[in-house]
């Protein structure tokens, strides 16, 4: 079965070019210069749009515990809602629970996904119990293809884990090859403000973000880069969302050091005056990190030009407002921590390109390309490019649309975005050759993404 991809603008982090893509089984077999003959059982008619690799969301919590209740899109649910955004793999975090083991965990992670999602995924491990045991199963796991190991500094009595149990692990990292991921919220401080808050009466979601300054981001970030120079393991700093976060991380990019950093579209879109809005709505906004003040995004727009933050993933993350986000009504404490978003990353951040901020290059880059190598999946994905995974999409810059809980195909009962009018929207989406997005609608379907085993990363700074 061969598909000639006809008329468009392929682009790639290194270019952008006109050119056909045939493609051949699920494989790119070649790009072909325009006006050349080439036969081909069906032709994809991509005049006036990008051909652009799919995405990959390097950050998502499908079927998710929290707080006593679960992420609400199922792996079926939110793979098929990331491929009608153009996103084409997923990396989602299996998480081990405190006193089991890592590889009990990664079976149960398999159990959830194999079989059920629409894309191609892999998984990250989040390690909450550091210990000999499972400092040792770091190594099946990354025979197992999981290769990357989420730390909490936030947290304290779930997730968190002491700069000894992160030095302990960055010291496997640095001996395996692995990359140490880390949420960077000093937990400490941060729950003596919240117990502070909640005596005072202070208990509106607002008060998620007021009880975790910016500053406590930006403390953590410094403390887990300096604890990763000591051991020499790189690190990746997940959902960074304050400008003194960016500030470390910059700093220690400019010495050389293998530190990395995503952000994700709620940072870049939406601030505290979302999580202060009246009646509870604030309540979907929370998400830790929170969301900040204004003045931060541009921080961040400037660190997505400038290479000081290497990507955007979602950390799509679904409570519905309904019965979950209202778990914390009188304390914002037990609001399930969590915002959607795995549908409308490459919109979002096609706006950087209308804007001017990004150009189109780096918007693949950033949702693509560098992905794709930080998580040892290059070249098989994140390029456009003969032996590549026909994982494209065709991408029309022009069209307009408004995002909507009504139109979204998230299993969640609200959009974070909702009214937001953007310009540019997937036209079809092909996944290992497949078309399973188009105008007529879905044509994929749970199991037809395949379990990615990834390579170790070989990215630098
Ligand atoms: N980000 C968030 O609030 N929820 C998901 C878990 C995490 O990434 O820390
Ligand atoms: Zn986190
Ligand atoms: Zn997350």
């Amino acid at each position: 079965m061969s598909t000639l991809i006809r008329g468009g603008t392929v682009v790639n982090a290194t270019g952008a070019v006109a050119a056909d893509v045939l493609v051949q089984g699920e494989k790119i077999a070649a790009l072909v210069a325009p006006g050349f003959e080439v036969q081909a059982d069906t032709v994809i008619d991509a005049t006036g749009k990008y051909v652009i690799p799919g995405g990959i969301d390097g950050h998502t919590h499908m079927e998710m515990p929290f707080g006593g209740t679960s992420s609400v899109d199922t792996f079926e649910t939110g793979t098929i809602a990331a491929a009608w955004g153009g996103t084409t793999t997923i990396v989602d975090f299996a998480v081990q629970a405190k006193g089991t083991s890592l590889l009990s965990t990664l079976d149960k992670w398999h159990s959830k996904a194999d079989g059920n999602c629409a894309i191609d995924y892999g998984f990250h491990m989040i390690v909450s119990d550091v210990n000999d045991t499972s400092l040792k199963e770091m190594e099946s796991c990354i025979d197992a293809g999981v290769n990357t190991f989420k730390m909490f500094m936030a947290y304290p009595g779930v997730f968190y884990a002491t700069d000894g149990e992160i030095l302990r692990a960055m010291q496997k990292a640095r001996e395996t090859g692995a990359t140490i991921m880390m949420h960077a919220e000093n937990g400490i401080a941060i729950d003596q403000l919240v117990a502070q808050a909640i005596a005072n009466g202070d208990t509106d979601p607002v008060q998620h973000a007021l009880t975790r300054p910016p500053e406590l981001e930006g403390e953590a970030t410094s403390r887990a880069i300096a604890l990763a120079k000591v051991t020499g393991a790189p690190l990746y700093i997940v959902h960074l969302s304050a400008a003194q976060a960016l500030d470390a991380v910059t700093k220690a990019r400019d010495t050389g050091q293998n530190v990395f950093a995503e952000t994700c579209p709620q940072y870049l879109y939406l601030s505290i005056e979302d999580l202060a809005k009246p009646d509870f709505e604030g309540s979907k906004y929370v998400a830790s990190p929170p969301l900040r003040p204004k003045e931060h995004q541009g921080e961040l727009w400037r660190g997505l030009r400038t290479n000081d933050l290497s990507l955007v993933s979602t950390d799509h993350c679904p409570f519905c407002f309904k019965d979950q986000k209202e778990l914390g009504r009188g304390d914002f404490s037990k609001i399930p921590n969590g915002i959607p978003g795995v549908e409308h990353r490459i919109d979002l951040l096609h706006q950087g390109v209308v804007r001017g901020e990004l150009t189109v290059e780096r918007w693949v880059e950033i949702s693509s390309t560098t992905p794709a190598r930080m998580f040892g999946l290059y070249p098989r994905k994140g390029v456009i490019a003969p032996g590549a995974d026909a994982d494209v999409v065709v991408y029309d810059p022009m069209a307009r649309q408004t995002l909507s809980v009504e139109t979204h195909h998230m299993n969640v009962d609200y959009s974070a975005y909702e009214g937001m009018e953007l310009t540019g929207k997937v036209s079809t989406v092909l996944s290992r050759g497949k078309v399973v997005v188009d105008d007529d609608g879905f044509h994929g379907g749970a199991g037809h993404g395949r379990f990615l085993g990834r390579d170790l990363n070989q990215y630098l700074v």
